[in-house]
């Protein structure tokens, strides 16, 4: 099988030095001119990586994250967690997955996004009193914890303030703490009331616990992970994805991962507008050298930055059509390949053109099929049940 973002001869050998088969995800199969299949092909999982996935709609980007995260739940010593917004991931359960409604802890947001989350103006009054204190609600939580510890301990311990890159697995203040603490501020009733109102908008969410497991038992196995953010307000959702993707990279770093963790966040050009776009930055930019891979699908390739594309090794695009979006395929372009990427986009749904940085080569494939359920699919009124000329109430009542 050709392999993906797999470089040297020796890694194309496909096995370790044990002699196993190297984690490989299954994708599909080269797809000749003349539309036949060719041989198989298949995506490295042995190290990390970055990778988009492009196409209009209904062109089978969630279908492809899906086999992705399929082949993910196969390989050995990866673990796959999907940001589903749309809710159409749910299949992934025969795959041994679990669809969880997330929750995240207020910490794992750092004070300074805090007031950006909830619409309010960090520079205005009550964004500047939400920052302090979120800030001081997180170090009185992290101060009650660490003196609970060291009076079990009888150790002396100091805490750094709480931020985005401490806070996943650290205490929390509650949102109705953080709630109290403000309205005990002495700033004006007006300003006190604005930040109440805001958190209470936040809590209405129903996506942070002050007690929510660690982000990093989302790929505590193999089993793929799945996000369920259908029908979450767009910022909850930014929230989650924000908490999840610090929170990988920190549990990475921190080295507290039996696994190397996946996150695949379908619908990705939602998240680049807003509070999560600082974390998916850090994991293009920095996410491979502590072991996490992101892969973002999305139909308007546009609306995602030129570092999602500059700083991908792996490049899977359905077909465009949209110029603005065809044009970030000219991104790609100037590193891998004199003559023209958009040219060669193929039309078919399920087919794709995929780009290799590993070899600097293109080629067109035909993506496999799942073998768990896909969610997705545009609605057709040809499908609806009773809509079948004998079934359809219309002929029942003609009969
Ligand atoms: N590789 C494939 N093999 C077989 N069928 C496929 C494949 N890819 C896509 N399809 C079919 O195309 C339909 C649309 O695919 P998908 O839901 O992934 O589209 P999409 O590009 O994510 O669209 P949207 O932007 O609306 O989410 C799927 O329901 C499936 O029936």
């Amino acid at each position: 099988m050709h392999v993906l973002g797999r470089q040297t001869s020796a890694e194309a050998g496909e096995t370790d030095a044990a002699g196993d088969r190297l984690p490989t995800v299954r994708l599909g199969s080269f797809l000749a001119r003349d539309g036949s299949e060719g041989a198989a092909l298949g995506i490295d999982a042995d190290g990390p990586h970055a990778g988009v996935v492009f196409g209009k709609r209904g062109t089978g980007k969630s279908y492809t994250l899906g086999v992705l995260a399929e082949g993910l739940a196969d390989a050995r010593g990866v673990s796959p967690v999907v940001v589903d917004p749309m809710g159409v991931f749910g299949g992934l359960r025969s795959a041994g997955g679990g669809v969880v409604e997330p929750q995240v802890r207020p910490a794992a947001i750092s004070p300074a996004a805090w007031p950006e989350l909830v619409g309010l103006n960090p520079s205005g009054g009550p964004g500047s009193l939400l920052w302090r204190t979120v800030a001081d609600a997180t170090e009185a939580a992290d101060a009650t914890d660490a003196t609970d510890a060291n009076d079990a301990t009888g150790a002396s311990s100091v805490r750094p303030p709480a931020d985005d890159s401490s806070a996943q697995s650290s205490p929390s203040p509650s949102l109705a703490e953080i709630r109290d603490r403000a309205s005990e501020s002495d700033a004006p009733p007006t300003t006190r009331r604005a930040v109440a109102n805001h958190l209470r908008l936040a809590e209405s969410w129903g996506v942070f616990d002050a007690s929510a497991p660690p982000v990093a038992s989302f790929a505590a196995d193999g089993a793929p992970t799945v996000l369920d953010l259908a029908g979450v307000p767009e910022a909850a959702a930014a929230a989650v994805v924000r908490a999840v993707a610090r929170g990988l990279y920190d549990a990475c770093v921190d080295g507290r991962l039996d696994r190397l963790p996946w996150l695949l966040v379908d619908e990705a050009h939602a998240f680049f507008d807003g509070v999560a776009d600082p974390a998916l930055r850090t994991l293009l930019t920095r996410g491979r050298a502590p072991g996490v891979s992101l892969v973002c699908a999305t139909q308007r390739p546009s609306a995602v930055p030129s570092v999602a594309v500059s700083q991908s090794d792996l490049l899977i695009a359905h077909r465009l059509t949209a110029e603005r979006d065809v044009d970030r395929l000219a991104e790609a372009e100037a590193t891998y390949l004199a003559g023209d990427l958009a040219s060669r986009l193929p039309t078919g749904t399920g087919e794709a053109l995929v780009v290799d940085d590993a070899t600097e080569e293109a080629h067109t494939v035909r993506v496999r099929e799942r073998r768990t359920p896909h969610g997705g699919g545009s609605p057709r009124a040809s499908r609806m049940v009773g809509t079948a000329p004998d079934e359809s109430v219309d002929s029942q009542h003609k009969r």
